[in-house]
């Protein structure tokens, strides 16, 4: 017997929305699915007429699918935004020279124009450098806080007013469980919330917070969207990695799990006297920091001292600023 798909009672069932266990057909998924992020976008008012939105797009799934349906909504629903892919560079060979090419497609297919900014130009240093210079061991906590930094300042370049990035509901929920896994308090209190910049840095956005990524590799493939799907050559975080398996056996247990992790940090209180870092601008480079100096330039003083382990193990925003002799100008461009 062929079965019909649950909400439009028509069309034949072909797929299982693994969000809501609902049996579906291609048409009712695609709308469902476009419905969602509009909702999300609308409720939370992420953007206004007028912006000039930085798509984060590193070529793989989620930033694909969020720079196709960010062109899609804007054109369906005549938000009146300017949108603009930015590609971040880390300098890995075999993997973001590869994964680029894939955005420099989606510029053509999508008709959004590209801006690529490198490691290299910014800070003097590839990823395949700074791993050779450091080895495996933290070499995330590099490319991570640099690309924090190097997202910024493209958007700055591009005069964007917001930003947007393809985090999807399980990467917050795997966040919220790694922070609490740390005792990280004030990672914790703000990184369940859909908008940041509350304090002077652009506003940055995740319009994919309650999308499920398995929703968006299935809306990825029935679209038979361009994206590069390899994982980076690079160790992979074993912590997060960690957390992220743990996300998906609860999912597969109960799939609404993700959400009520998501919605429980949502709801959090904190104790008015758990220490919260004060926001101001680092005393080098002028980017917003909660120290002296921001993490990316003690970092990058590490690397260019010889001392690469200079501020690594300090993961909590505690970086501080080298003594005097060593403040020399460090960024290239
Ligand atoms: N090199 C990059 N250039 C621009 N944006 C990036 C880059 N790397 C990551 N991002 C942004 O940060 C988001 C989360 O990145 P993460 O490394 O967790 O990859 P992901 O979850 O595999 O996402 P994606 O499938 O888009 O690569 C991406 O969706 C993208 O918006």
């Amino acid at each position: 017997m062929v079965r019909k798909c649950v909400l439009c009672d028509e069309r034949r069932a072909v797929l299982r929305r693994p969000k809501t266990h609902q049996q579906v057909c291609k048409d009712c998924f695609f709308a469902a699915f476009e419905d969602e992020v509009h909702r999300t976008i609308i409720d939370n008012r992420l953007f206004k007429r007028g912006d000039r939105v930085a798509i984060g797009a590193s070529g793989g799934k989620d930033s694909t699918v969020l720079a196709y349906i960010m062109k899609l909504l804007n054109d369906r629903h005549g938000y009146g935004l300017d949108l603009f892919l930015l590609s971040i560079d880390e300098g890995i060979t075999g993997y973001r020279d590869d994964s680029l090419e894939t955005v420099k497609r989606n510029e053509e297919q999508y008709g959004i124009p590209l801006k690529i900014v490198s490691y290299k130009e910014l800070y003097g240093w590839t990823m395949d450098e700074i791993v050779r210079e450091i080895g495996r061991k933290n070499n995330c906590t590099f490319c991570g806080v640099f690309r924090r930094q190097a997202l910024d300042r493209g958007a700055a370049a591009l005069r964007a007013t917001k930003m947007v990035t393809g985090h999807n509901a399980d990467d917050v929920a795997e966040t919220v469980l790694l922070n609490i896994l740390r005792g990280d308090i004030a990672r914790l209190s703000r990184c369940a919330a859909i908008s940041t910049g509350d304090d002077g840095a652009l506003p940055r956005s995740k319009p994919f917070k309650y999308t499920y990524e398995k929703e968006i590799v299935m809306y990825a493939y029935f679209k038979k969207l361009d994206y590069f799907s390899t994982e980076c050559i690079y160790s992979p975080n074993a912590y997060r990695g960690f957390a992220r398996e743990y996300v998906k056996d609860l999912e597969a247990i109960r799939p609404q799990a993700i959400l009520d992790i998501i919605r429980s940090a949502e709801e959090f209180r904190f104790s008015l006297t758990a220490k919260m870092p004060e926001q101001g601008t680092c005393e080098r480079c002028g980017y917003i920091s909660s120290q002296r100096w921001c993490k990316a330039c003690v970092l990058l003083e590490g690397l260019n001292k010889g001392l690469p382990q200079l501020g690594v193990s300090k993961s909590r925003g505690s970086a501080k600023a080298p003594s005097a002799s060593s403040r020399t100008p460090i960024f290239l461009a």
